[in-house]
């Protein structure tokens, strides 16, 4: 399950309303059933997965690309076969898996072959993100996150409104980065190229978290951004949601009868 959710998911329809229980200004700006999806983005090790943990703890549902992209290279699926076929079985655990950080050095230090595995696992990768999202609205849930690092790159900045980029100092991203995944400078420089611009992200967001100082600075900033991202929806996006649909049905339902009844008057 990648739309991982550690408490009650208290955007979603059996809740029936926007019900913060920490936050009362959340309570305040209740209202029915709609959907929205948030995009959230920035630089890698920028800090997405530490607010979007912040997003499932305040019972906003999200799906993690990376969780999908892990999935779509597990052995034996239809990606796992054309990327074996594509980079050899070199890039293959003695159990048949995918050696991660093998692929990872190999595509990361080298573009064209990083464009091929991006092109290979591509499609796997959107069909997996629209059916986690397919089974949040059909869940009824009124605003999902979309935690997607190559949210620009793979161009899907165009299903969510708003973006969230996290962004930080390209310093602090380059030693959050080798702390956390114990690597050298070389190859933590060759994943932070492997993106677009921090910078350039930041310019495109509606929305800018700066996670350059400590997690309360952070946190702090997150309960600003959840004020707004769980703010009333708009009419397109209510019509987007599974509510929303519903009364479209119910609506032409009505029409259908009615214009049956008058022509059988007239
Ligand atoms: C190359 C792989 C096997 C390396 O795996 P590894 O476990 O070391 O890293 P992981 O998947 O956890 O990714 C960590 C971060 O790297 C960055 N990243 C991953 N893939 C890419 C990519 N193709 N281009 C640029 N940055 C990337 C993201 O910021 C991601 O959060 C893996 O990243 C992968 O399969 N990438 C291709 C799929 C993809 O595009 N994923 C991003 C989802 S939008
Ligand atoms: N404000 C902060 N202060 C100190 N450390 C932080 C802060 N925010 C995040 N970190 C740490 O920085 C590292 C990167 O954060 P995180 O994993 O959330 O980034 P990410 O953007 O999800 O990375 P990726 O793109 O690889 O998925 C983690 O070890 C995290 O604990």
């Amino acid at each position: 399950m990648y739309s991982e959710i550690r408490r009650a998911p208290i955007y979603c329809t059996r809740f029936r309303h926007f019900v913060s229980h920490r936050h009362k200004d959340a309570r305040s700006i209740s209202t029915p059933v709609k959907m929205r999806m948030v995009g959230l983005t920035g630089g890698i090790a920028s800090g997405k997965s530490t607010v979007s943990n912040l997003f499932k703890s305040h019972g906003v549902p999200v799906v993690d690309a990376d969780l999908v992209s892990r999935d779509v290279l597990k052995k034996d699926t239809d990606g796992y076969n054309k990327v074996v076929a594509a980079f050899g079985e070199e890039i293959l655990e003695a159990n048949g898996d995918v050696d991660r950080p093998k692929l990872g050095q190999i595509v990361f230090s080298d573009p064209a072959k990083r464009q091929l595995l991006n092109r290979l696992l591509a499609p796997y990768i959107s069909s997996g993100i629209f059916r986690e999202i397919l089974k949040l609205w059909l869940k009824g849930c009124k605003v999902i996150v979309l935690d997607i690092p190559l949210l620009f790159e793979a161009k899907m900045d165009k299903w969510t409104k708003p973006i969230v980029v996290v962004w930080v100092d390209s310093e602090t991203q380059l030693q959050r980065l080798m702390k956390r995944d114990g690597s050298i400078e070389e190859d933590a420089r060759n994943r932070i190229n492997a993106q677009m611009s921090m910078d350039l992200k930041r310019s495109k967001a509606d929305i800018v978290i700066d996670n350059t100082g400590s997690l309360e600075d952070l946190e702090e900033q997150f309960q600003r951004v959840l004020l707004k991202v769980t703010k009333p929806l708009t009419w397109s996006e209510f019509w987007l949601s599974r509510q929303g649909a519903l009364t479209a049905l119910v609506f032409i339902g009505i029409a259908v009868v009615f214009g049956k009844n008058i022509s059988g008057i007239l």
